[in-house]
């Protein structure tokens, strides 16, 4: 017999979305930055090395000296929203909220520092999610953050007797959607700069450059990205890695080196951006749009421009909506 046609064979599941960034301080002061860096490279994706040589480094050095200065770093980026990396993520959530309807619940978490991920896990499913998409937001994959972003995603997993069905985004580096979100939004800025850029550089996170032979796509993705990107741009596009951490090599060319490289080679009027970053954080106003800005002077750049990350731009909402949409399919459809 056939069900009446008002009358839906499935019910509708609740389905959780949870965006995932890479996270960030309580506070710009010492003792947060120092309980956010411990977490941070403790992670066995992050810091490659074994634990028994690296354990006294982190403690020895490295967690006596860089929370004080990395604390000086958050505090002149720091609002009244509080850390811009968390402050965006939770625009981002909130702007897609209610996008599919009631019954899909959209959060947010962090994979070192707060709101953490087994957390925001446990919420969905009291919220009544019986199945969760989690979205790390990184268009690139690496080990150091997709697949760690993974793990703290199924640890959280692990911990709960009843889990709810699980579903990831894939990185996104080549998408079409992201590419016009990319292109729409670079194109929108430089046009209304006072300025014409020579260049557009576009920076990407840097990685141990011993990630690349180890198989890591993330180098071959960045490169892929700014192909796509500079393909539809006008201007000329050059790539550089930033925010080397450690004495390894690390993927080159340096950005702090590109900067000050090109003045002498008569390049005085550029842009920067960068889209590896789904948020503007630290590395991306400070690294960037402070320090950056001053070593190009420095060096005698005339004109220098620190474009927007997509954020919770009409561009950037537009392509977390289709990127999403598409993994939602089968879970949640468009009526
Ligand atoms: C976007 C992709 C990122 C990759 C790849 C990445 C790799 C990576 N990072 C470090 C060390 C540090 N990164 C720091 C900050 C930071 N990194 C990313 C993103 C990527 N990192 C973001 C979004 C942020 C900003 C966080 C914020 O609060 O705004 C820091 C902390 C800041 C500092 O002390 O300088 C460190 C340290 C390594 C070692 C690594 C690859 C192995
Ligand atoms: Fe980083
Ligand atoms: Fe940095």
């Amino acid at each position: 017999m056939q069900p009446p046609a008002d009358h839906p064979i499935v019910p509708t599941p609740r389905v959780g979305v949870l965006l995932i960034n890479l996270g960030t301080p309580d506070a710009p002061d010492a003792a947060a930055v120092r309980r956010y860096l411990a977490e941070f490279l403790s992670d066995p994706r992050v810091v490659e090395i074994p634990r028994i040589a690296w354990k006294p480094i982190l403690h020895g050095i490295v967690l006596r000296t860089r929370p004080s200065k990395s604390a000086h770093a958050y505090r002149q980026v720091w609002t009244e929203e509080g850390s811009p990396l968390a402050a965006i993520t939770a625009r981002q959530a909130r702007a897609l909220a209610g996008r599919w309807g009631d019954t899909v619940l959209v959060d947010w978490a962090m994979r070192y520092g707060n709101p953490g991920i087994a957390a925001a896990v446990q919420r969905l499913k009291k919220a009544g999610a019986e199945r969760i998409l989690a979205a790390p937001l990184y268009p690139q994959y690496s080990g150091a953050t997709t697949a760690s972003a993974h793990d703290a995603l199924f640890a959280g997993m692990a911990a709960l007797r009843w889990q709810p069905a699980l579903r990831t985004l894939p990185a996104y580096h080549d998408d079409p959607l992201y590419i016009d979100a990319l292109v729409a939004s670079l194109e929108r800025q430089i046009a209304a700069l006072d300025f014409e850029p020579e260049r557009l550089l576009l920076s990407f996170h840097g990685m141990p450059e011993r990630t690349l032979r180890l198989g890591d796509p993330y180098h071959c993705q960045c490169r892929k990205t700014a192909r796509l990107v500079s393909e539809r741009m006008s201007v000329p596009v050059d790539v550089a890695f930033q925010s080397r951490f450690g004495r390894a090599r690390w993927l080159e060319p340096a950005t702090d080196a590109t900067l000050e490289a090109y003045p002498p080679q008569g390049v005085k009027r550029i842009a920067i951006a960068a889209p590896g970053f789904s948020a503007d954080c630290l590395e991306t106003i400070e690294e960037l749009g402070l320090r950056g800005r001053e070593s190009f002077l420095a060096a005698g750049g005339e004109q220098f421009a620190a474009l927007d990350c997509l954020n919770d731009s009409d561009e950037g909402m537009a392509m977390l909506d289709g990127l999403l949409s598409r993994e939602l399919a089968g879970w949640w459809n468009r009526p």
